[in-house]
């Protein structure tokens, strides 16, 4: 089953970086279709305007509704279709989470509506929440210029879970934010030379001894998490907290 992805926005140019490494392989793998579109296509002035002043004043633009309408009309249809994901970055969108992006790894379509400016107008995301499944998702609590970055994290966080996609998909169930690592932060990597600059690799990683491996790698992760993600602790890790 090939994914389609579809990203509307007014710099394109920034999904040209889609067909390098990992995602181009996917692309001609057949595993993914990347579809990158200027919202100005869909524009009929001469100076191509996809913006205008908020209603109500405020500081800013706003973008238009008609052009995303018009692209919609184009690039997805005219008929509701809940299988097709439509995604909306937006600094007030509920947290993108990695459970998110596995929900969306089995997406047979996703379209990345990119915002610049202020936002777009809000009647875009409620005509398409009357047509397709809508995601309005933020990726932190820091403000991006618009909706592009965070439409490529979007896509690298969701096709590197599409099944095929992965040369190791073992690789996947050991990472951090997912079930496998019981939620924990990811332990400290290391390879060779077992010095460096005077820096050793830890004894225990080189012991051959499995048992202690683990202890130690799961340690270490109690320990990052408690010092760095109190939020993702509880009781259940046997930590305090
Ligand atoms: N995903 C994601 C994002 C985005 C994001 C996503 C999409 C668009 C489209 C336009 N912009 C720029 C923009 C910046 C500032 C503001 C006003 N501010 C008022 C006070 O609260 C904060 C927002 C609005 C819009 C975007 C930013 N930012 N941070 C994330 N994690």
């Amino acid at each position: 089953m090939t994914m389609r992805l579809d990203y509307l926005s007014i710099f394109p140019a920034y999904f040209d970086v889609l067909d390098i490494s990992l995602l181009g392989k996917a692309a001609v793998n057949g595993l993914v279709e990347v579809h990158a579109h200027d919202l100005r296509d869909w524009t009929h002035d001469r100076h191509r305007t996809v913006d205008d002043t908020p209603c109500g004043g405020g500081a800013g633009m706003v973008m238009k509704p008609d052009p995303w309408g018009e692209a919609f009309d184009e690039i997805i249809g005219t008929e509701p279709d809940s299988s097709v994901h439509v995604i909306f970055p937006s600094p007030s969108g509920a947290p993108f989470t990695q459970s998110a992006a596995q929900e969306l790894s089995s997406a047979v379509r996703i379209v990345f509506c990119c915002g610049r400016y202020e936002g777009i107008d809000h009647r875009v995301i409620d005509y398409a929440r009357s047509m397709w499944t809508v995601h309005e998702v933020s990726l932190g609590d820091y403000v991006l210029n618009g909706g592009e970055v965070a439409a490529l994290a979007i896509t690298e966080a969701v096709v590197r879970l599409v099944p095929g996609f992965m040369g190791n998909p073992e690789s996947l169930a050991e990472e951090s934010f997912s079930a496998g690592q019981d939620g924990l932060l990811e332990y400290p990597l290391f390879t060779r030379p077992v010095s460096w600059r005077g820096l050793d690799v830890p004894e225990v990683l080189m012991s051959g001894h499995h048992g202690r491996i683990a202890k130690w790698r799961r340690d270490e992760s109690v320990r990052l998490t408690c010092e760095r993600r109190p939020d993702l602790t509880d009781s259940d890790f046997g930590v305090p907290h």
